[in-house]
Parts: structure tokens; C-alpha cells; sequence
């Protein structure tokens, strides 16, 4: 399945995609064909160009509305061939139109145990409401925000004394194994969603 990583920062999550794919033992399904980022400049551009996988930046600012911005991005997905794509720290709301166009090959990973913690500052959330057990999730993205049906998750224990940076380094390490996990059973099409939303699994477990 050939993949494509939308992203706008450092990388660590699109890093962990590629260490994993072109890793022989895994006898990987996916393959990343492309980077997209709405930001240039940035890390995960230059861990692309080291992996030898194309890049693309596509700046929101060129584009006044949301979908002209979710276009463009589309049309350079298509370009590329790409059938499934994954948000790795891609922080722009993606329109209802270019949802419907992916529904049930796009993932993205959040940095709390969804439900609980939507948005953009989960490890402060977290630390606010005084949660002894934090994690990550991966789940498919629907229009509504850190709302879709969800692939995988791994818990992570909150520490006395964690700071903000200190729970998102913790948490990280669980995304690091958690995403290309959830990758593969897309990417093999052993997990999908249904016509309502709802996941469904072929694998055992
Ligand atoms: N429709 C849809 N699109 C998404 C795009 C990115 C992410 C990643 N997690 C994100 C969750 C929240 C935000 C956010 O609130 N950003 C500030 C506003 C930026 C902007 O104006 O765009 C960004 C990414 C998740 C989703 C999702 O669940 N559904
Ligand atoms: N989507 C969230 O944004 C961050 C991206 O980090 P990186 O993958 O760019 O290092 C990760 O914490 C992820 O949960």
C-alpha cells in the first residue's frame, strides 16, 4: 500500500513509519511514496530527503479557503499514487470534502487515550486533571476532530513531578511503536471502518 505523511514538524512519528517500513523483518505492506508539509523548513523534511522519499510544501497561506489548501494536498497525494495516508504531527484541520475522500485510509495519531483530551494541548489537559495513566491513539480521521474510530492505543504512566515536556517525551516512545503498528493492519487491510463510521477487524485479537 502506498503511503503518504502529512506532517508539520520534527518528524519523530513519520521517522518511526519509514524506520518501520523499510525494515526487511517487518515484511512491511506500506510503503511511503510521499511527505507533504504545510510548513517548510521543517524536520521531518530533511528525515524524508535522508530516507530518500519525495517531499512536498504546500503552505496554507497561499490559499485564502481551507479547501483550495485540501485540494492541492489531494491532487499531490494522487500524483503520487498514494491510497492511504497518515497525519504525523499535521497540524492544519483537514475539510469535510478531503475526509470523504480518504474515509478509511487516513489515520492520525493523538497524544492522549482518546476520548478523553481533544485537541491541540492533550499533555496539559492531562496534567491539569491529574490522570495517573496517559498514552497515545491511533485512530481514523472522520470531519469531527480526535473523534474517529480508534486502531490502537498504548498506555503510558504519568509521573509526579512531569512537566508538559516530560510526559510528551514518555508518550512519544509509545507513538514511536504504536503507529506502525497501526500502519501495517490498515496497510494490510486487516482494520477498516464501516459505512458507519464503526471499526471493523479482520485480524484476530
Ligand atoms: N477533519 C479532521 N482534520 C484533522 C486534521 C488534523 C488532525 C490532527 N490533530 C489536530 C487536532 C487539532 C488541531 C487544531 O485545533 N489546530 C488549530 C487550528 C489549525 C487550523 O486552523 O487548521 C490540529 C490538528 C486531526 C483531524 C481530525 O480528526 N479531523
Ligand atoms: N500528532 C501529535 O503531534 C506530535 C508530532 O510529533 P512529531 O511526530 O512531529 O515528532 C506527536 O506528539 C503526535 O502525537
Amino acid at each position: 500500500t502506498k503511503v503518504g505523511v502529512l506532517i508539520s514538524g520534527t518528524g519523530t512519528n513519520l521517522q518511526a513509519l519509514i524506520d518501520h517500513s523499510i525494515d526487511p523483518k517487518n515484511n512491511s505492506a506500506a510503503e511511503i511514496v510521499l511527505v507533504v508539509s504545510n510548513i517548510p523548513g521543517v524536520k521531518g523534511l530533511e528525515r524524508a530527503e535522508k530516507a530518500g522519499i519525495p517531499t512536498k510544501v504546500i503552505s496554507h497561506k497561499g490559499y485564502k479557503k481551507r479547501e483550495e489548501f485540501d485540494r492541492k494536498v489531494h491532487e499531490a497525494l494522487m500524483e503520487a499514487g498514494v491510497e492511504m495516508i497518515c497525519l504525523a504531527g499535521f497540524m492544519r484541520i483537514l475539510s469535510g470534502w478531503f475526509v470523504q475522500q480518504w474515509t478509511g485510509s487516513l489515520l492520525n495519531i493523538h497524544p492522549s487515550l482518546l476520548p478523553s483530551f481533544k485537541g491541540m494541548n492533550a499533555h496539559k489537559l492531562a496534567l491539569e486533571a491529574g490522570v495517573r495513566v496517559s498514552g497515545c491513539t491511533v485512530h481514523f480521521v472522520v470531519e469531527e476532530v480526535d473523534a474517529g474510530a480508534i486502531v490502537a492505543q498504548e498506555a503510558v504512566p504519568v509521573k509526579t513531578g512531569d512537566t508538559v515536556e516530560s510526559l510528551q517525551e514518555r508518550v512519544k516512545t509509545a507513538e514511536h511503536k504504536c503507529y506502525p503498528r497501526a500502519m501495517e493492519l490498515v496497510a494490510r487491510r486487516l482494520v477498516g471502518i464501516d459505512s458507519q463510521g464503526k471499526l471493523v477487524r479482520s485480524d484476530t485479537e
